[in-house]
């Protein structure tokens, strides 16, 4: 069942043109000049129930846009709508009790309050019977790891905490939907792990539909299982992840200290000759399997001697690293890394959404054109 249905839906914003100099901005307090700008132009797409679902974008592409009317927050300049049966503009307030939402930028938690008096203060606004709040209370209490600080002010929690809280008070009436725009923005490793878990959980225990707007890959590779990107308020890609993963998801940024400055450095490379015959045999193995065979990307070696590999940096003993993931393994590198040389740290990142989304944009105006 589609839970969420856009048809034609866009949004044009009108707004006054700011003149500069003195004389100028005089002249446009009595004779105001408008100048108007299409964030959203018409937009289809679906979610069905239970799905979660990345919306991906650059800043400015036309998400919150999209998210305000999906909650109606904004009346759109045309098309339609039906989020849970309703027409978000028209019946806010019924689907404000259906759907939760949670802003990683701005918190609805009271600040100078501690969570457990936010959770008591949501319970009245969402009417709520007093059985059925402190049981889902307590329910979300467990299942988050929220005890230790329920007595805490808001304002004397660390981001992932509050984070948690916010999620905790985004569930709290069971909704069928929820909203997420960036949930892990600013979090620690650690902290998002446990924020993606408790996401995983709400949505595999209660069927939770989830709609995510992420600059973080990883957020898109771990949770969602469709990812549709706008740019330019233009749906440029409405895919499985599975597909993103193949086609776009493909480099990891790792970067190594070791213990001493590498030794084989130098044309050769770090790998040896047998090490690179291996990788080189790998590589054909993978074209041979129809695998990025005739891609125009280069999978240079950059001075580290194995295909996939490309060198960023080289600081002492410090490296970053490009991994071409579906030429070589993030594991295989480092277990080569590790038979040479003493690992102290290693980070491996994604590589930033922008890069991914221009990536698309590219391609699909390619195929475009
Ligand atoms: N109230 C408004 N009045 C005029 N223009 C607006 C208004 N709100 C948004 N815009 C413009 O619409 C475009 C889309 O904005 P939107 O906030 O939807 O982007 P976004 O994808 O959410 O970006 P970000 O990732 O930076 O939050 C932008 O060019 C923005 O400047």
């Amino acid at each position: 069942m589609k839970i969420i249905r856009v048809e034609g839906l866009s949004k044009q914003f009108i707004r006054k043109q700011k003149r500069e100099g003195l004389l100028a901005s005089f002249r446009s307090l009595v004779a105001p000049q408008w100048v108007e700008k299409v964030a959203v132009h018409p937009i289809d797409f679906t979610v069905e129930e239970g799905e979660m679902l990345a919306f991906l974008g650059p800043n400015g592409a036309g998400k919150s846009t999209t998210i305000k009317m999906l909650t109606g927050i904004l009346h759109p300049t045309s098309g339609h709508a039906e989020v849970i049966g309703y027409c978000p503009w028209k019946e806010r307030s019924k689907l404000a009790y259906r759907i939760g939402s949670v802003f990683g930028q701005k918190s609805q938690l009271w600040y100078h309050l501690p969570p457990a008096d936010s959770f008591e203060l949501m319970s009245r606004i969402y009417e709520l019977g007093r059985n059925d709040y402190k049981q889902r209370r307590d329910e979300l209490i467990e299942r988050l790891g929220l005890s230790a600080y329920l007595h805490v002010p808001v304002r004397k929690l660390s981001l992932g905490e509050r984070m948690r809280c916010e999620l905790a008070a985004a569930l709290l009436h069971r909704p069928k939907l929820v909203f997420l725009d960036e949930p892990t923005i600013g979090l620690d490793v650690i902290a998002k792990q446990k924020i993606r878990e408790a996401i995983r959980e709400m949505n595999r225990q209660e069927g939770t539909t989830v709609f995510i707007t992420s600059h973080d890959a990883g957020d898109v590779e771990q949770l969602c299982s469709r990812a549709v990107v706008i740019n330019d308020g233009r749906i440029i890609l409405d895919d499985p992840v599975s597909v993103m993963k193949r086609e776009y998801l493909t480099m990891k940024r790792v970067t190594l200290e070791l213990r001493s400055e590498p030794r084989h450095w130098g044309p050769e490379g770090m790998a040896g000759s047998e090490e690179r015959e291996r990788r080189n045999e790998g590589q054909e193995r993978l074209e041979s399997n129809g695998r990025r065979s005739g891609d125009s990307q280069p999978y240079k070696t950059g001075g580290i001697g194995i295909r996939g590999v490309e060198l960023i940096e080289l600081e002492n003993n410090r490296l970053r690293l490009d991994i071409h993931t579906e030429i070589i393994t993030v594991e295989e590198v480092l277990g080569y890394i590790v038979r040479h040389y003493e690992l102290e740290d290693v980070t491996i990142e994604d590589p930033p959404m922008e890069e991914v989304i221009t990536h698309i944009y590219e391609r699909s105006g390619k195929e475009a054109g």
